[in-house]
């Protein structure tokens, strides 16, 4: 088989990067890193295939790669990417789906009792020496089983957080979706409804759509004023499907109790946002998939992936 080139973003698992320079010439470049900068623009022009993650590909950086076949991406996600200007150009582009599923819904589901229970703000309360004596009711959460969640984005992660949540912590289970969606094993605990009733009727909200212009700003000043007062929002999507300053407002006002967030608009969040100290809002730093098991998972289907797309065989993860 003809040896191609790959330029890798960041070095994957060793017996990944093993498997590629078996097959094809590697390099390895961040494009990202002001010192590694040049070598990733060297090996652009002569690159068959690229793999890597949260680097945007689009128009300008496919100009300057006219030999490229194909782009394997380490995540769900392909936000992104021009998926449009890739399709022209012909270059298949093949992303991580199913692998990370059961690990992000964990990161959603702790981010969800994490902000109803106030974990991480009486962490640090032990932390600080505040406990010197019992709590009172200034410091309480609110329960988390039994209340109703709603899911915008009810596919892969969504549904595997409303097992979690139906089936763990009996709360019923609200989507909106095109159409209705088969979910074995969960009948009689989740129900497709409308957008409005499931602003309307979620004590918790939570994201996992992808971020498309249809999605984008999806939560906004309108739709945080037709939630439930109190309700809390858990996004694990991507920042941009929420506007953040509307957030804020909604936060402020009291209207609702608390925020999850796993993704901003723009990552790593500013030291400047508010967001990163707000007392009601827990932050994390994009952790969705973010475990040992799960991102060396997504790395060797990545690989997987790459290497059938250039020996001309078709990846059953191509996006469509
Ligand atoms: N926080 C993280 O680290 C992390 C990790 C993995 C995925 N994600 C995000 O989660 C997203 C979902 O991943 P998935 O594997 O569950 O994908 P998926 O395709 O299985 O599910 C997405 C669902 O959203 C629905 N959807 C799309 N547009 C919609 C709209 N306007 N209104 C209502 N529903 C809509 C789709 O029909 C689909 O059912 C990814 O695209 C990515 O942005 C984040
Ligand atoms: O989309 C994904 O896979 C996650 O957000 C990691 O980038």
């Amino acid at each position: 088989m003809t040896r191609k080139n790959v330029l890798v973003f960041r070095e994957l698992p060793d017996d990944q990067m093993a498997r590629l320079r078996a097959a094809h010439e590697v390099t390895v470049a961040n494009p990202k890193r002001a010192d590694q900068r040049k070598a990733f623009d060297a090996a652009l022009p002569t690159a068959h295939g690229l793999i890597g993650a949260s680097y945007s590909i689009d128009e300008t950086v496919l100009a300057r790669a006219p030999r490229l076949e194909a782009v394997s991406s380490i995540s769900v996600g392909v936000d992104n990417y021009d998926l449009p200007a890739l399709r022209q150009r012909g270059i298949v582009l093949t992303h991580t789906p199913g692998v990370l599923t059961e690990t992000t819904a964990d990161t959603l589901f702790a981010l969800l009792i994490a902000s109803s229970r106030r974990i991480v703000e009486l962490a640090n309360h032990v932390r600080d020496g505040q406990w010197t004596h019992n709590i009172d009711e200034s410091l309480f959460g609110w329960d988390v089983h039994g209340k109703t969640v709603g899911i915008l984005g009810f596919g892969r992660i969504g549904q595997a957080v409303a097992r979690r949540a139906a089936l763990g912590f009996g709360m019923p289970v609200l989507y909106h979706h095109r159409r209705e969606v088969e979910c074995p094993g969960l009948e009689g605990h989740v129900k497709a409804v409308s957008m409005e009733a499931l602003l309307a009727e979620s004590d918790f909200i939570v994201l996992a759509l992808p971020l498309t212009e249809e999605t984008r700003g999806l939560m906004n000043a309108s739709r945080f004023a037709a939630m439930k007062r109190g309700a809390i929002l858990i996004n694990g999507s991507r920042g941009a499907v929420v506007d953040e300053e509307a957030l804020l407002a909604a936060l402020d006002h009291g209207h609702l109790r608390a925020a999850g967030l796993d993704v901003f608009a723009v990552e790593p969040l500013p030291q400047a946002s508010p967001l990163r100290r707000h007392p009601r809002v827990t932050a994390l730093p994009h952790i969705g998939s973010a475990t040992h098991e799960t991102r060396y998972a997504m790395a060797v289907l990545a690989t997987d992936n790459l290497l059938q797309e250039l020996a001309g065989e078709r990846s059953e993860c191509r996006v469509p």
